[in-house]
């Protein structure tokens, strides 16, 4: 993890719907190379900082550095440009229901770097092979996969282009203990293999612990705290305590560390 100069930096952002406020003077950094847990309670504003940072809203309040550049203030073709560096991977996959698996994965290299739908779908099966899918899930439609091949179908379609940051929304939600461990591995190995930053939105205290450099929490409509888990886990702060001190925390530290953490 390189810590001399954040790829992301957000300074006093504030977003709200209508009076209600999620979030006010809120702080992070990403530092190259690391994966960043983002943790808190249920509507404590998660999805909504990554979207804010992806370019999907506009906040309200603060600016967000994206590779030394402030998004608010670049023009629409060189924020799009910029933002084609980011992979991202939501909650519910959002692959396109009536397309095969590599038609998913190539739809963004025709769409946005104009690649012959050969070439785009040759690479799809590349990308597929990489996140652990067997060839003939190429061919398939999200209906005829389980959930963690679902996951890593979105994962797949997420590198397409060959982001530096990738952005994961509870990428572990609703797989079973084994898929969400060898999901966990997955993105150890290639964070190490491609160099990848990420931004990691989770509630699965097992993939925290198994996967993350650094952990931040949001409550009170801010980062809480930031750091690494042995010392935010020490924050005196009731959803802190309950989060990290529950029975649950308990068995994911207990858990052994993959050998790729860093
Ligand atoms: N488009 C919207 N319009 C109005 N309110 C919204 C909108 N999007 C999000 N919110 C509100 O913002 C708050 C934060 O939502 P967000 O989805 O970021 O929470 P979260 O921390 O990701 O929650 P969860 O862990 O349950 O997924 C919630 O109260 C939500 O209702």
């Amino acid at each position: 993890m390189n810590r001399d100069c954040p790829l992301i930096r957000i300074r006093d952002l504030a977003n709200r719907f209508g009076d209600h406020v999620v979030h006010e003077h809120l702080d992070l950094d990403l530092y190259s190379g690391e994966i960043l847990g983002v943790v808190g309670g249920s509507g404590s504003g998660k999805s909504v900082l990554l979207r804010s940072i992806v370019g999907l809203r506009r906040p309200d309040e603060g600016s967000i550095e994206v590779f030394g550049e402030d998004l608010q203030s670049l023009s629409e073709r060189r924020r799009s440009k910029l933002e084609r560096r980011f992979g991202v991977l939501f909650q519910r996959g959002a692959l396109f229901s009536s397309l095969n698996l590599q038609e998913n994965v190539a739809f963004p290299m025709i769409e946005h770097i104009g690649l012959a739908r050969s070439e785009a779908e040759f690479l799809a099966r590349v990308k597929l092979a990489l996140v652990g899918l067997p060839v003939n899930a190429a061919l398939q439609t999200p209906a005829e996969l389980s959930g963690g091949m679902i996951k890593r179908a979105a994962l797949a379609r997420a590198l397409a282009l060959d982001p530096e940051v990738l952005f994961l929304d509870e990428p572990t939600a609703g797989l079973d203990p084994i898929g969400a461990a060898d999901f966990d591995q997955l993105l150890l190995t290639l964070r190490n293999a491609l160099g990848l930053s990420v931004f990691l939105v989770t509630h699965d205290l097992d993939t925290l612990y198994r996967t993350c450099d650094r952990v931040a929490v949001l409550a009170k409509r801010r980062v809480l705290v930031a750091g690494r888990l042995e010392a935010v886990e020490n924050v005196d702060d009731p959803w802190v305590r309950d989060y990290f001190h529950g029975p649950r925390a308990r068995a994911a530290r207990q858990s052994p560390p993959s050998s790729e953490k860093s």
